[in-house]
């Protein structure tokens, strides 16, 4: 598989987080920007971890939203220091505007890009038959399903044009067919662009391998205080990447057990 890695895309050097104990312990790993020639190749990136090891402090300290007590996160190609805004969030609650309809909420979040009301009409029309939300555009947040308010979280990110967009556990709560839909639409997401990253943080180590190109395991280390980064799984390098039919292979499993066991 012809590929290279270029620009680095995200920089998270040294992050310690301390509450009235150490919760996380010198985070450090680095996203790059996965070129495949002919291809707009985005990057998905999976944080595994046991629930309450720190994932979503992680997350919040990724996303700009909380200032970690050592470190930096640095992101785009001029590597700056993140700011709140700039990476989307699809929380596990979907943050939606209950009073609002859907297509009210997904043009609030276009509301900065510039484009006028029958342009932003249209677009919405296009991804909401991409996203199968057609029939639900008219409809108030709490008339939707899980799945279906997932799905406009994701949208509203996508609308927004931010690059980067973060996921606090995205196959929580959905069934096993609806799991296979939000993945082959993370997918398609993160083809849309070459600079896209998705970053999915979450505890299902299967789901979480089977639409990753690189996974960090969130964990802790023995005898030592706080989660960090505990191990790095190139799953491109292992010809387990980009291949929607992953499950079925032998080493893919493999590999989830090995992990299972580890986290
Ligand atoms: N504001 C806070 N003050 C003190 N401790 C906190 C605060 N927020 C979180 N914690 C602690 O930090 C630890 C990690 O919490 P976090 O929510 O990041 O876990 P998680 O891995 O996302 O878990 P889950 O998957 O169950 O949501 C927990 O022990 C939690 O009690």
């Amino acid at each position: 598989m012809t590929y290279s890695k270029q620009e680095l895309l995200m920089d998270v050097q040294g992050i310690s987080l301390t509450y009235d104990q150490l919760i996380l312990r010198d985070v450090n790993f680095r996203i790059h920007n996965i070129v495949r020639p002919g291809l707009n190749q985005g990057q998905v990136i999976s944080l595994i971890g046991r629930s309450g090891i720190g994932k979503t402090q992680l997350f919040k300290i990724l996303a700009g939203l909380i200032t970690p007590t050592h470190g930096e996160v640095r992101i785009g190609i001029a590597q700056h220091p993140v700011v709140a805004g700039e990476v989307g969030v699809v929380a596990q609650n979907y943050l939606l505007f209950h009073h609002r309809t859907v297509e009210e909420n997904l043009r609030l979040a276009m509301r900065q890009s510039g484009q006028t009301d029958k342009e932003k009409g249209e677009i919405i029309a296009t991804y909401a038959e991409q996203f199968d939300l057609t029939a639900h555009l008219r409809k108030y947040p709490m008339l939707l399903s899980g799945g279906q308010r997932q799905r406009v979280s994701i949208l509203q990110q996508v609308l927004t044009g931010n690059r980067y967009i973060l996921l606090d556990e995205p196959f929580s709560g959905l069934d096993a067919l609806m799991i296979d839909r939000v993945i082959e639409l993370l997918i398609k997401i993160s083809t849309l662009h070459e600079l896209n990253t998705l970053i999915i943080i979450s505890h299902d180590v299967e789901n979480a391998l089977a639409i990753s190109d690189t996974a960090f395991v969130l964990a802790c280390e023995k005898d030592q205080p706080g989660a960090t980064i505990t191990e790095t799984i190139d799953l491109i390098e292992l010809g387990l990447a980009w291949n929607p039919a992953i499950r079925e292979k032998a080493e893919f499993q493999h590999l989830v057990a090995q992990i299972k066991h580890k986290i």
